[in-house]
């Protein structure tokens, strides 16, 4: 998928547009590009356009995969008379935000044909889908972007980071810690959404910027048998700590074992008083690991971790020495591992662990910025006036009197998604009185998860403090316990 992955750009307001202002190529200044909602009908040309300026040339098999992804999209479509020039598809997201959850569109498959770029057509199709968000309540939309330089324009700002990690394992990995004795236990991929999915439902809430799994994501995205980008990587393996309190206890690599577990979990989640009924129950699973390996000819053999949970510090110490334990492998890469792993606090030796690499992960829009304000929960007490500036939604753009207010129990991060937020009442409304902070909302967007600093924005000449502790004192508001984190990649 993502190589398939389109992108976007703004500026084009209409939702039908003349296509008019720059110097056409190919295409007679007299056309009209109308923009709308893209029929399943056209998910064939919308695939061909995509493929086309992603320069793919997929196999049936991926194409299908592709058509299936884009059927369970939103799809808008730019039409040149009857030829299909932009496209814009937007997963039906749910994505963790501090105390809870919102809908989310996640964009992907952005693609304008090379006859109509730089004339406004990724902008026009942006438009349509913020206007269609407001309409349907949906008040942020995210995606990964293509090329940073893009998004920003629309709003769009980085609101998590990834970092990528490397682990020299031909030596034991040194830590500070003692790991979990717990045990582990390999489980049948097949078998995994079942087992790994209600964790991550149970864990999701803990950072903000986490997206809600299907089974069929868990299988098509994370569980897929050969990896897209490199086809010498092993199979998926997945290995799970926690397991079994005794011999009696089924298998979880097998199909009846994997699937109790998960029945547990779900009757958990829908009835927390469930769990006190006693039943042959495999001992909940603590953490876990999804990774793939592969030989090398001049080098040690790579381990490639693609997620690594769990629940303490002494169950992801465990896990990372099983990985950095693995017989006839010396490197264990971790691509977009959270900026906060406690990874980086644990091990011992730091020449072992090496961040190699530092990126912007989930870029958020805050579509309606007063809905997505009061759908958070917040960390103090703020009053303050924002001056917002948004180029593209005017019911964003002006001066707002931010409002938390109330004593109890701030959000530390620990919440199941959809739980009550917190006490704190928050009020967001229009207002004539004097700024005391001017934002942009690329700017408030990349803030809004707890993941970027409105201090670190004034300081970088972003947003403009106008009364001295205003910067600081929003910050401490939108502060969350963990950073948010987002692995899943669209
Ligand atoms: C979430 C994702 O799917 S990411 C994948 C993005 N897609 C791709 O990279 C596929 C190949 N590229 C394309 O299809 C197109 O070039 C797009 C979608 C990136 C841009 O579409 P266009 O219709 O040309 O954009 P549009 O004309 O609306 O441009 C609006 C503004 O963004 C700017 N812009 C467009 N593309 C880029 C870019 N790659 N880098 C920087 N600025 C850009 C334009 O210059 C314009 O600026 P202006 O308003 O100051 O003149």
């Amino acid at each position: 998928m993502d190589s398939a992955r389109p992108a976007t750009h703004p500026t084009a307001p209409q939702a039908t547009a003349p296509s008019a202002a720059a110097p056409q190529a190919t295409t007679p200044r007299t056309t009209t590009l109308t923009i709308r909602p893209l029929p399943e009908t056209d998910i064939d040309r919308a695939l061909d356009l995509a493929y086309l300026v992603f320069h793919d040339t997929p196999e049936e098999e991926k194409r299908k995969h592709h058509h299936d992804l884009l059927l369970g999209c939103d799809r808008i479509g730019a039409y040149d008379g009857d030829a299909l020039v932009g496209l814009i598809a937007a997963f039906r997201f749910t994505v963790s935000v501090p105390g809870g959850e919102l809908p989310c569109p996640g964009l992907t498959f952005v693609s304008v044909a090379p006859t109509h770029r730089r004339r406004g057509v990724l902008s026009g199709m942006i438009a349509k889908l913020y206007e269609m968000c407001r309409e349907d309540g949906r008040p942020v939309a995210a995606l990964w972007a293509s090329e940073d330089a893009i998004y920003g324009r629309f709003g769009f700002g980085p609101a998590t980071h990834g970092n990528t990690v490397e682990v020299n394992s031909e030596r034991p990995l040194a830590l500070r810690i003692t790991p979990d004795d717990g045990p582990l236990r390999l489980v049948d991929p097949a078998n995994a959404p079942a087992l790994l999915g209600p964790y991550y439902d149970r864990t999701r809430a803990d950072r903000g910027g986490r997206v809600a799994r299907s089974e069929a994501w868990w299988s098509e995205e994370w569980l897929v048998e050969e990896d897209e980008e490199d086809d010498e990587l092993s199979p998926p393996r997945v290995v799970v700590l926690g397991a079994r309190a005794d011999a009696t206890q089924p298998d979880a690599t097998q199909p009846e074992a994997a699937q109790a577990d998960a029945t547990q979990a779900a009757a958990a989640q829908a009835n927390p008083d469930a769990t006190r009924t006693p039943a042959p129950t495999p001992t909940p699973i603590t953490g876990y690991a999804v990774y793939r390996t592969k030989t090398r000819d001049d080098a040690p053999g790579l381990v490639r971790l693609d997620e690594l949970e769990a629940d303490t510090p002494q169950a992801a110490a465990t896990l990372w020495r099983y990985l950095a334990n693995i017989d006839l492998t010396g490197l264990i890469r971790a691509w977009g591992r959270p900026v906060d792993d406690p990874l980086l606090l644990f091990a011992a030796d730091r020449d072992q662990v090496r961040v190699t690499g530092h990126f912007p992960a989930l870029w958020l829009r805050l579509v309606d910025v007063r809905a997505a304000l009061l759908a958070r929960a917040w960390a103090a007490p703020a009053d303050l006036v924002l001056q917002v500036t948004d180029a593209q939604v005017p019911a964003n753009d002006g001066r707002f009197r931010l409002t938390v207010s109330g004593q109890d129990a701030p959000y530390e991060g620990t919440r199941a998604p959809g739980e009550e937020a917190d006490t704190y009442k928050t009020t967001y409304e229009p207002t004539s009185a004097p700024a005391d902070l001017t934002i942009e909302v690329r700017d408030l967007g990349a803030a809004y998860l707890g993941g970027t600093r409105i201090t670190a924005a004034v300081r970088a000449g972003l947003a403009t403090e106008h009364t001295p502790g205003t910067a600081a004192a929003l910050d401490a508001a939108l502060r969350t316990a963990h950073l948010p984190h987002t692995a899943d990649e669209f």
